[in-house]
């Protein structure tokens, strides 16, 4: 079903904000600091998680005072769903992986099959490390046997949207992080 204007507009008025601007930056800015101490010698690559990456990718990588290359990888397990089903690849990096000290960057760790998926990938590729980032992990007992190297903040098992996120395919350039109401 298509949603209107007004649908959108009453989703976001009843959402429950979880995480406001200034603790983003907060988490952000302590994400920037650990992975600083961790990779500023190491010009990694950074590979975004399009599409909900993309805004806690470019955040981060503002913070970074080193010298890094950018890439994107775009898999994908919810597509416009609330609910994953198997992973879909829908773009791999330009750039050559080998050797490389690559940092994966999205922006929530729910289960986490996805970012277990890319780091198998990138393990195979001839990758010197794999460091990933979240700028949410999502809190309950349903996870992959990984954890992301550096976290922003832990919100409760709710349906997500802001800052990368997406309701249906809209909000993910809100600047906090909101839970749908009855979630
Ligand atoms: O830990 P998981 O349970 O695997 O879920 C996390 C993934 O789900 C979302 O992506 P989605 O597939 O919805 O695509 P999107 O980034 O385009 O929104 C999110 O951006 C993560 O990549
Ligand atoms: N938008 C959105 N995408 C997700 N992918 C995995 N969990 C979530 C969530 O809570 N919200």
């Amino acid at each position: 079903m298509t949603n209107t204007i007004n649908d959108l507009n009453k989703i976001l008025d009843e959402a429950d904000c979880l995480v406001d601007e200034v603790k983003l930056n907060e988490a952000l800015d302590k994400m920037a600091s650990q992975i600083s101490a961790d990779l500023a010698d190491k010009m990694p690559l950074v590979l975004c998680v399009m599409n909900g990456g993309l805004i806690p990718t470019a955040a981060l990588i503002e913070r970074l005072h080193f010298p890094l290359e950018l890439d994107y990888i775009h898999a994908t397990r919810y597509g416009m769903e609330t609910e994953g089903a198997s992973l879909n690849w829908l773009s791999y990096p330009q750039t050559s992986l080998k050797n490389r000290h690559i940092l994966v960057i999205d922006d929530i760790f729910d289960q986490g099959h996805t970012l277990q998926a890319i780091v198998n990938w990138l393990e195979q590729q001839g990758t010197s490390s794999v460091y990933t980032a979240t700028v949410i992990n999502k809190l309950h007992d349903r996870k992959t046997n990984m954890t992301p190297d550096y976290i922003g903040t832990e919100v409760a098992d709710r349906f997500l949207f802001g800052y990368g996120m997406d309701y249906k395919g809209f909000f993910r350039n809100l600047k906090g992080i909101y839970a749908i109401k009855g979630s």
